[in-house]
């Protein structure tokens, strides 16, 4: 019998989405689809040659083509969507709501037809309000629509502190909660660098420092970048996603997810703690927060509902 591998497709071939294939071919996680739209076709068939001709160089035998056809990316095991504009420059993520929601839905119903099941994973900004949308115009089970943001933030966060202490960033550990907004929240509490909490080895005001560069992450690349936003970091916060669900690893990893109850929210998608394996998310940690925290948590998760109430239709 034939041994059927992992398949799956990125959809937007553009930086996050091409940056994600090559990675994903590295680690021989499966044979990539990248597609793009029909306009884009060559171009998108081109860096996907690209790419493979890479494989005899670096050693992996994943498949990747490029295609602008849904039914080369029949069955995939993941979906991943980045498809949809990026900022700019003194632009918000949340100026991109209507674009990318109506991209982001179109994607959606092809993904519902082709790819029945899937497990999808959303990078389009603003993406707390984007996995929204994707998981209504999906119909998937809550467990199979996940978002990405608290890997990224987190591993912005354990930069910044493994740069502060001059310490490995193998040893840094932390995550970050809520939307993937300014407002989001690193929890200090729980972070720590080989087992030491930092709150014993680094003075409050710089702490703070660390905490708001974190939240303004995003805009610093973008500023620096000037023609889009980030895509390595993103790309390698998907690509952990994604292994920690081919691979059944288990793995906790903050992302976002539908919360029903937990942290007293009620309908909404934001990042928390999971348990990512095999079946998507399969567990939320409901976790105890003080005063403080809780009330950042919440102007947090007001913002995320803010942008929801934005997306039309
Ligand atoms: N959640 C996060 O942490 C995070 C991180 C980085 C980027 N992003 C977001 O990801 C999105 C993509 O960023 P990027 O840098 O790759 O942008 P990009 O402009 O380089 O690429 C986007 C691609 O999407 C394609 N596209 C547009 N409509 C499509 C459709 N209907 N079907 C298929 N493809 C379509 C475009 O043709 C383009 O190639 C942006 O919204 C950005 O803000 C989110
Ligand atoms: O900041 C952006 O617009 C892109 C992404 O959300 C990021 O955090 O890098």
């Amino acid at each position: 019998m034939a041994i059927r591998r992992k398949k799956i497709t990125v959809v937007g071939a553009g930086f996050t989405g091409a940056t994600t294939a090559l990675m994903l071919a590295q680690k021989e996680l499966g044979d990539v689809v990248l597609l793009d739209i029909p306009q884009l076709e060559n171009p998108t068939k081109g860096k996907a040659l690209d790419m493979l001709e890479a494989g005899p160089v670096q050693g992996f035998d994943s498949k990747i083509v490029g295609t602008s056809s849904y039914e080369d990316a029949a069955d995939s095991d993941i979906v991943i969507i980045t498809a949809g504009i990026a900022r700019k420059p003194g632009m918000s993520r949340d100026d991109l709501v209507n674009t990318n929601a109506g991209i982001v839905r179109s994607v959606c119903e092809n993904v519902k037809k082709h790819c029945p099941n899937s497990t999808v994973i959303v990078l389009s900004n603003p993406v707390d309000a984007m996995t929204h949308t994707a998981y209504r115009a999906l119909g998937f089970p809550k467990n199979r629509v996940i978002g990405q943001s608290g890997v990224l933030d987190t591993a912005r966060y354990c930069t910044f502190i493994a740069q502060e202490l001059n310490v490995s960033v193998e040893d840094v550990r932390g995550f970050v909660l809520g939307g993937h907004g300014d407002d989001m929240v690193p929890l200090v509490r729980y972070s720590s660098v080989g087992g030491i909490p930092i709150e014993t080895l680094l003075p409050r005001e710089r702490i703070e420092a660390i905490v708001q560069r974190t939240r303004v992450g995003g805009g610093e690349i973008v500023d620096l970048l000037v023609n889009g936003s980030a895509y390595y970091a993103p790309a390698a916060s998907l690509v952990q996603m994604t292994e920690a669900i081919l691979k059944d690893k288990k793995r906790i990893l903050p992302v976002i997810a539908l919360l029903e109850g937990e942290y007293g929210y009620d309908g909404l998608f934001m990042g928390v703690p999971v348990i990512l394996g095999g079946g998507g998310i399969e567990k939320v940690f409901d976790l105890e927060l003080t005063p403080d925290e809780k009330a950042a948590l919440d102007k947090s998760a007001a913002s995320v509902r803010s942008v929801i109430s934005m997306v039309r239709g």
